[in-house]
């Protein structure tokens, strides 16, 4: 059964990027995954300045809203890098919080769609012909988490012998 989730206060909320789940990453911390994300659409731009209030933004549709002002200019990269920029923040969201770990284990091996209806990259889009890469990405995230469980469980076996 395909598992859909969209606005955090729906089923699977906490798989939204706009959920409230914080992360540190070089470092740094971002209320939100979404927060990260659209921040990192200036790093090196001649826009960068708007970062810090980016990470400040109230809510994660404010920081969306900042980034997403299409009189900035966006770092030259961002179409190569937003994917590997996004799948970093969300397996740091899972690494970090217990809670939704074990939400997103209890998936199996469920498809993940984001039933976003005006997002064909990161979602399915109306339509459902999206490419559905955070679904993709949250996928892969629960594949790498599960294989380094194993791993752990395996090496403590091995250590008890
Ligand atoms: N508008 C909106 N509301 C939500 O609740 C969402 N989960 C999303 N989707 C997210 O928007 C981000 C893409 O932003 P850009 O279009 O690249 O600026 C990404 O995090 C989607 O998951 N949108």
């Amino acid at each position: 059964m395909t598992i859909y989730f969209y606005k955090v206060w729906q089923p699977y909320g906490c798989f939204s990027n706009f959920s409230p789940h914080g992360i540190q990453i070089q470092g740094t911390y971002w209320p939100t995954v979404e927060h990260y994300y659209q921040a990192q659409k200036f790093v090196g731009s001649v826009d960068a300045v708007i970062i810090p209030t980016i990470r400040a933004a109230a809510t994660p549709e404010e920081a969306a809203a900042l980034g997403r002002c299409s009189t900035r200019q966006l770092r030259s990269d961002w179409q190569v890098v937003k994917t590997q920029v996004m799948r970093e923040a969300v397996l740091k969201k899972f690494l970090t919080h217990a809670d939704i770990r074990k939400i997103l284990l209890t998936t199996g091996n469920e498809i993940l769609v984001e039933n976003s209806p005006t997002d064909y990259f990161w979602g399915c889009g109306a339509k459902t012909t999206g490419q559905n890469h955070l679904g993709k990405i949250l996928m892969s995230v629960r594949e790498e988490i599960r294989q380094s469980l194993l791993i752990s469980v395996s090496t403590a076996d091995y250590a008890s012998e």
